[in-house]
């Protein structure tokens, strides 16, 4: 037996959710270009969930089920409120959805019908659960959610406490689209190992969320924007990038462990910063993250992934850098759920074998023989 490092190149699972072959990159079956152009986010969700896309009234009656479950309980936010102000965002988040399950009856009812319900409260009420910890975190009280609006809008909404501008909800709204789901990426691992013990969507949930955490997954968005802030100017630039890959010190938002010409969703993002900018009359982000690409693809080959672009656009839409990577899960979370309920309809629990590469016929030695 022997191990293959990372499990890189091993097919751990079928799923006919997303796939990334030859770098292309389809939910059920329909490019992301097609999608981040002409989809909201929330007929992406539906389309994981359900394996189509909704027709009006489904489409209608999803928005309905959002509205119901946006609300959060009254002991959550109680709860949340005795966090500690400067507590790491995705920490707290990773807390909150564990606890959420606590205020849900529904939470150890393990039918098919509870299951789809709980997967709907949760996106539903993931984004007010961010929005709400960023506004204590700020100080302020959380806002209660809006009915019949995006998930864009409300979670915007939620976190300014003022009606967004259009052309925020249209920018985020496709940033959910491009994070929605990516086939058997680490958290989205973590989801399928934790339920496929027959363990609950919220155990699972939570378990994605500390795996979308570390900084080489979904923390790398923060990690972008902490590296651009540093940097500070286009004059610092080079001398920084250049000290930070003479010392083998990996840079944030580059590289993936499948794409290797490029990750399909980073055009899109690209095009993001550059509009905002524009809109902004502020291009020093995107011209920074430019000039980054430029020296890291030139001198390592390696593209920009999701995270890299996406810093730029979430802080020219006026989001605090902790909120990056939970921003990250208030998308992915309709991937994540999308998996388990493919998981628990034809699951197996997941139970790999390790290589032992320890000591070999040793013997106890009593504590005083030591
Ligand atoms: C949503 C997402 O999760 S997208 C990924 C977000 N993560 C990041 O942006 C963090 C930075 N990138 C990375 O750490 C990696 O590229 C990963 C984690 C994405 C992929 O990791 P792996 O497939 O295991 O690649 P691995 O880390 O082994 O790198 C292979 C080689 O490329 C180098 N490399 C990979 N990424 C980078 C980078 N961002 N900067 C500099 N060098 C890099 C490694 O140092 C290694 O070099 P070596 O062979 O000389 O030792
Ligand atoms: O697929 C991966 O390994 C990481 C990634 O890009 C994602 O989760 O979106």
């Amino acid at each position: 037996m022997t191990a293959t490092k990372g499990l890189e190149g091993v097919v751990a699972a079928s799923s006919s959710i997303s796939s990334i072959v030859d770098g292309v990159l389809t939910y059920r079956g329909i490019d992301i270009d097609d999608l981040a152009i002409n989809a909201s986010f929330e007929e992406v969700a539906y389309l994981l969930w359900f394996g189509k896309l909704p027709n009006q009234a489904e489409l209608d009656q999803l928005q309905k089920d959002l509205d119901e479950y946006a609300t959060l309980p009254e002991p959550l936010i109680a709860q949340m409120k005795l966090y500690p102000k400067d507590m790491n965002q995705m920490a707290a988040l990773r807390s909150a959805i564990s606890a959420l399950a606590l205020y849900d009856d529904l939470a150890e009812d393990m039918s098919q019908e509870a299951n789809h319900k709980k997967v709907v409260k949760l996106q539903a009420q993931l984004p007010a659960i961010v929005a709400a910890l960023g506004r204590i975190a700020a100080g302020k009280e959380p806002v209660a959610p809006k009915k019949g609006v995006s998930i864009a809008h409300n979670f915007l909404y939620m976190l300014n406490g003022e009606e967004p501008e259009d052309t925020a909800v249209k920018a985020l709204d496709q940033a959910l689209v491009l994070h929605a789901d990516h086939e058997l990426n680490a958290s989205t691992f973590a989801a399928r190992v934790t339920v496929a013990t027959l363990s609950d969507i919220h155990s699972g949930i939570t378990s994605a969320i500390g795996a979308l955490k570390g900084p080489l997954h979904g923390g790398a968005n923060e990690a972008v924007m902490k590296m651009l802030e540093e940097i500070g100017s286009m004059d610092r630039l080079e001398s920084y990038i250049q000290e930070q890959l003479d010392n083998k010190v990996k840079i944030m938002g580059f590289g993936h462990r499948v794409y290797k010409n490029g990750d399909p969703r980073a055009k899109h993002l690209q095009k993001m910063s550059k509009e905002l900018g524009e809109m902004n009359n502020d291009l020093s982000l995107y011209e920074m993250c430019i000039r980054i690409e430029e020296i890291v693809t030139g001198s390592k080959g390696l593209k920009p992934n999701v995270d890299f672009y996406s810093a730029s656009v979430y802080t020219m839409l006026g989001i605090p850098r902790n909120l990056f990577t939970p921003i990250f899960a208030i998308s992915r979370v309709s991937g994540w759920s999308a998996h388990i309920l493919e998981q628990y309809e034809n699951n197996r629990i997941i139970r790999p074998r390790a290589e032992y590469v320890g000591p070999v016929d040793q013997k106890y030695i009593p504590i005083e023989q030591r």
